[in-house]
């Protein structure tokens, strides 16, 4: 009788042939086989999600593989991984480049072209998130309708939803995927409505494949859009097209939200991510480094990921930072070097600390702008760019309210913050200097 890791290893074989790579990775680099005991082979598995998965579409192999191996009936059982196990390291899946198609069609959808499963890391937070992912984007419709996933900040979620939509182009290049913040759907449902173009906004949101909103918590209060909203729902979901939601709660507790919204929600699948674990954290910069050419020793992303442990958005920046320093100075990246970089990466102040008028000093201090010109009307491009980075920042750092933040910039409207916020995040992704940039003045005020 061939012993168990020969029967793996073949079994890996088969499977890689008829799996894509992100499958490959989702399922089978993710379970273990532990033992081979009276013909029976116990695969660990990390979630329910996996273990009905395996058996629904992954076990007939087994039985067809062990029996061509073994010229016996070789029967599977799943078992869900022991919570306490060490997560193991596992090699980086070799980087693809998405076909021009995809990419044309991503673009049109507003997806990011980083945010694919090639690039994501799976660890113990999100491996059940990732597979749900996965299983909507080669089966959309119809398994997990919607698929919402929640969590803290910077975890991963849109990361998933633009994977999810990539996909399902690759496999689909003609599907019509949308994704918005629910701030833009918000956004989108008013204009309609002053423009007179209701019609066409309803075509636009009811046509699609893939519904992708994020943010679902920015709904709560939102009473006229959470009424459109459940109509594009309920359209989309009678056709089987599939929806992707993010939010950073279950959607039970997110408050002000219309209780048939909550239990629409609830008919498919909720999944939380969850903070990565060090190995995660330590993969998810290696894979950073390596896309951007970069060398760093072992014991280097070890010291960076260890002195971020909760936000990947953060991680990420960190790395940049150390980037950036050891540019300035002329010196290769060491852990010293890194220690020097992040020395004043303290924890941070607490939200309620920051006022929007320290934003602004700050932001004026950096760029030398005066406080009347960065509150003011002026539509130069080295006015604009601070001012919507302060109020990017007056977002994310503290607790006002949208239209609190616009009050304080010379009486803006509340949707030039949100237009602002997006920008920002949009350069965020694509451009170094802007990353640099926030990145800096972050490190100034949380410090
Ligand atoms: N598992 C992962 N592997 C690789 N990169 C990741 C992973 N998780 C998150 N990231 C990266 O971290 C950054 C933040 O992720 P993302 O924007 O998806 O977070 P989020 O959960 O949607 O946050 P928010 O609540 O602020 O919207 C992105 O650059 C993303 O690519």
């Amino acid at each position: 009788m061939p012993n168990i890791d020969y029967i793996w290893k073949e079994l890996e074989d088969d499977y890689r042939k008829i799996l894509t790579p992100p499958s490959f990775n989702a399922w089978i680099e993710q379970a273990k086989p532990i033992s081979l005991v009276n013909n029976l082979l116990t695969i660990e598995v990390p979630s329910n999600l996996h273990k009905e998965y395996w058996e629904k579409n992954l076990a007939a192999k087994i039985v067809e593989t062990g029996f061509k191996l073994t010229g016996e009936e070789v029967t599977p059982v799943f078992i869900l991984e022991n919570e306490k196990k060490e997560p193991e390291k596992k090699p980086d899946p070799i980087q693809s480049e998405l076909p021009d198609i995809v990419k044309q069609n991503s673009k049109k959808a507003l997806l990011n072209s980083k945010y694919t499963f090639d690039t994501f890391v799976i660890g113990k937070g999100n491996q059940m998130a990732h597979a749900a992912a996965l299983v909507v984007s080669e089966d959309p419709g119809a398994t997990y309708n919607p698929l919402f996933f929640y969590g803290g900040v910077g975890l991963g979620k849109t990361h998933l939803m633009h994977a999810i939509g990539h996909q399902m182009l690759t496999n689909q290049p003609d599907a019509k995927i949308k994704y918005v913040t629910s701030e833009s759907f918000a956004n989108d449902f008013i204009n309609s409505i002053q423009n007179r173009t209701s019609e066409s906004f309803r075509q636009e949101y009811r046509s699609v494949d893939l519904l992708l909103v994020d943010d679902i918590q920015f709904f709560a209060d939102k009473e006229g859009t959470q009424e459109e909203f459940f109509h594009t729902f309920n359209t989309l979901y009678n056709e089987g097209r599939q929806i992707v939601l993010t939010s950073d709660r279950l959607p039970n507790e997110i408050p002000k939200l219309q209780e048939r919204l909550v239990s629409r929600f609830a008919w498919g699948l909720s999944v939380d991510i969850t903070p990565p674990d060090l190995e995660t954290r330590i993969a998810i910069l290696r894979k950073r480094a390596n896309a951007e050419g970069l060398e760093i020793p072992d014991d280097t992303l070890s010291y960076i990921a260890g002195q971020i442990d909760s936000n990947i958005r953060e991680l990420e920046g960190a790395l940049v930072r150390v980037q950036a320093y050891a540019t300035m100075n002329g010196n290769d990246i060491s852990t010293s070097l890194a220690a020097d970089a992040l020395k004043s990466l303290k924890p941070a102040k607490l939200k309620s600390e920051l006022s929007i008028l320290l934003i602004q000093e700050e932001v004026c201090k950096y760029y030398h702008l005066q406080l009347k010109d960065l509150k003011g009307k002026k539509r130069v491009k080295s006015i604009v760019v601070p001012r919507q980075i302060a109020m990017y920042l007056s977002r994310e750092l503290t607790d006002n309210s949208l239209p609190k933040i616009g009050a304080e910039f010379g009486g803006k409207d509340h949707t030039t913050v949100i237009h602002a916020h997006e920008k920002i995040q949009q350069l965020l992704d694509n451009d170094p200097t802007i990353q640099k940039e926030v990145g800096e003045l972050k490190n100034i005020l949380i410090s």
